[in-house]
């Protein structure tokens, strides 16, 4: 119950609501447990009609009469009371289920990219979507049975206490065992069907992916072997199934059996003691009701025990990643105004999952306002460079200074939100193209779209669709080319207008003659904002302030454009297979 403690401060959050829930299942419980009484009441007075002919038949209608209406009156108020039960504590469950979903998302916000590296996406949905349903199990109904199920023991063998002492005694005998039948089948149903969902995710993973790559299958003739795959995957599932029907199958008549079992105790044992004339018929009638009354509440203590077991375990999976302290930290409250001067001051960066060393020893020094070129080969450390700045990482050694500060004491929003980054690979969302682009800024007019995407040269495309601004893109934009998803992301980034613009490579997919264009817009746009262009292009590099080119982690060429073509080294070579290329073509 450790890791369930976690749960304390939302338990107290909702105490109102969940004193008035316990209340209210004990006064029903009080009114359900008072029926069985009244049945036996009318048994009894039945049995003295039958045995007292001569006693009035008026008197005797009447008082079955009233007992009849009280089980009516006591059934329903009881009904009513149930209702609210319900309300009460399953919603407070509601409400803890949705705040903690909230904490962890909140959390997973938080978290830096590394995090993101070391965790699979299913374990992190996992936590946030299964785990949450478990722990939401033991904040209700775990709660709401136990509470039913004291009250309606304690009071109920109280009653049965009263009346018959030794029949009590027998009649609960193989409550107990029940109870320990049931944790150990829901036990063994959890662990199966804990098989069976992994089986499920496991086919759904396999024809998401199938249905993704069709074309690759179908190009490679290799439909049979996929078919052949497939059945194998749903054979298992499909035996990993029939295993945990078999188990639940076997649950309710194990119940069935052991009411069963007590019934004839109370029977047979009521029986003797009737003839003995320690109890009445009606007694016996109340016994019985009591003893099925009794075996549910007494089966869920079991089926409770494995709730809480799993709550538990749930909960400590979520109480790990809580627990994790985000390795980027904003460490200003104070917002900060960013002008977009940068330095890297021998700054060395080294990747931790996979320890290769990025950056070693890199230096260099942009004005707000100015623009910066990075070319270089793969590999060689420029999307880095993007990443520091946007403290996507924190750098190991030397310093980076934002306006003369050190990075990380600048307040993280203020950096990130004076930042439009285009990342190498466009990521859009399923969402219309109007959405994509106002992403980079909530509050974006429609005149503000369009502008930003004539910048990005996307707007002619994007007319040409039947529904313009306001088409839905597939899962990551699929419906766009390559080129348009790059314009649609660089859109996004001029529609924010922010002071510093870091483009990752972001033109690879467009033609030169797009490219020009775009660039000559950007010239526009970017005028008075620090700017830096990655790319293997030397024409998107050519008109920057700076240039540096980049190996191994390590600056080995700085200069301009007309500098740089006139001194052997990388840039010149690749600014004449360039040339070259262009001729030709
Ligand atoms: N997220 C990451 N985790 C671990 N290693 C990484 C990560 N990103 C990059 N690296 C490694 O760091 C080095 C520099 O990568 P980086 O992406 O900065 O190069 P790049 O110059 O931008 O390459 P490209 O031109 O291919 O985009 C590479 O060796 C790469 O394998």
């Amino acid at each position: 119950m450790k890791e369930l403690q976690h749960l304390n401060k939302y338990f107290l959050k909702y105490k109102k609501q969940l004193i008035i829930g316990i209340l209210i299942t004990i006064i029903s419980m009080l009114f359900k447990i008072y029926v069985p009484k009244l049945i036996g009441s009318i048994i009894d007075i039945v049995n003295n009609q039958l045995q007292n002919p001569e006693n009035s038949i008026s008197d005797f209608k009447q008082e079955l009469l009233n007992n009849i209406l009280l089980i009516i009156g006591t059934a329903i108020i009881a009904g009513i009371l149930t209702f609210f039960m319900r309300q009460y504590i399953i919603n407070v469950s509601r409400y803890i289920e949705f705040d903690l979903k909230n904490e962890i998302y909140q959390q997973y916000q938080k978290l830096s990219l590394n995090f993101y590296k070391k965790n699979r996406t299913g374990d992190l949905m996992n936590r946030i979507s299964e785990d949450v349903t478990q722990v939401r199990m033991y904040a209700g109904p775990a709660i709401m049975y136990s509470i039913n199920t004291i009250t309606l023991f304690i009071v109920a063998l109280a009653f049965m206490f009263k009346q018959a002492p030794t029949l009590t005694l027998y009649t609960i005998i193989p409550l107990p065992i029940l109870s320990v039948l049931i944790y150990l089948i829901s036990k063994e149903i959890h662990k199966r069907s804990t098989i069976v969902q992994e089986y499920l995710s496991k086919l759904s993973t396999f024809t998401q992916e199938a249905f993704s790559g069709i074309s690759v299958i179908k190009a490679y003739g290799i439909e049979p072997q996929t078919q052949a795959d497939f059945t194998t995957l749903a054979y298992t599932s499909k035996e990993k199934q029939l295993s945990l029907v078999r188990i639940q199958a076997f649950f309710f008549p194990m119940m069935i059996l052991l009411i069963g079992i007590s019934n004839i105790l109370v029977i047979y044992i009521g029986g003797m003691q009737y003839i003995n004339g320690e109890i009445s018929l009606g007694n016996i009638m109340e016994f019985i009701i009591y003893v099925n009354m009794l075996t549910w509440p007494v089966a869920t203590v079991g089926w409770v025990t494995s709730i809480i077991q799993r709550a538990e375990a749930s909960q400590k999976r979520i109480n790990e990643f809580l627990k994790i302290e985000p390795e980027i930290k904003n460490n200003t409250i104070e917002p900060s105004i960013i002008k977009g001067n940068i330095e890297f001051k021998n700054v060395y960066f080294t990747y931790d999952d996979t320890n290769i060393k990025a950056l070693k020893g890199l230096s260099f020094k942009l004005n707000s306002g100015e623009t910066l070129a990075i070319v270089g080969k793969t590999g060689s450390g420029k999307s880095t460079i993007l990443d520091l700045i946007g403290r996507l990482y924190d750098i190991n050694k030397g310093q980076l200074l934002i306006d003369n500060k050190e990075i990380d004491q600048l307040n993280l929003t203020s950096l990130r939100d004076a930042i439009g980054y285009v990342p190498q690979d466009a990521f859009l969302f399923s969402d219309t193209i109007n959405n994509n682009i106002k992403f980079g800024k909530e509050n974006a007019t429609d005149e503000e779209v369009i502008a930003a995407a004539k910048n990005a040269q996307v707007h002619k495309n994007i007319s040409k669709f039947t529904n313009g601004y306001q088409t839905v893109l597939g899962e990551r934009g699929i419906t766009l080319s390559g080129g348009q998803k790059q314009r649609v992301s660089i859109a996004r980034a001029i529609v924010k207008n922010p002071q510093i613009l870091l483009f990752d490579d972001c033109l690879s997919a467009v033609d030169t003659e797009t490219e020009e264009k775009i660039l000559n817009n950007l010239k526009k746009v970017s005028a008075g904002k620090t700017t830096i262009i990655v790319s293997h292009r030397i024409s998107s590099a050519k008109n920057a302030d700076h240039i540096i080119v980049l190996d191994d982690g390590k600056i080995v060429q700085k200069g301009t454009h007309n500098q740089l073509i006139n001194i052997d080294g990388y840039y010149k070579e690749l600014y004449i297979k360039q040339m070259s290329e262009n001729y030709t073509n």
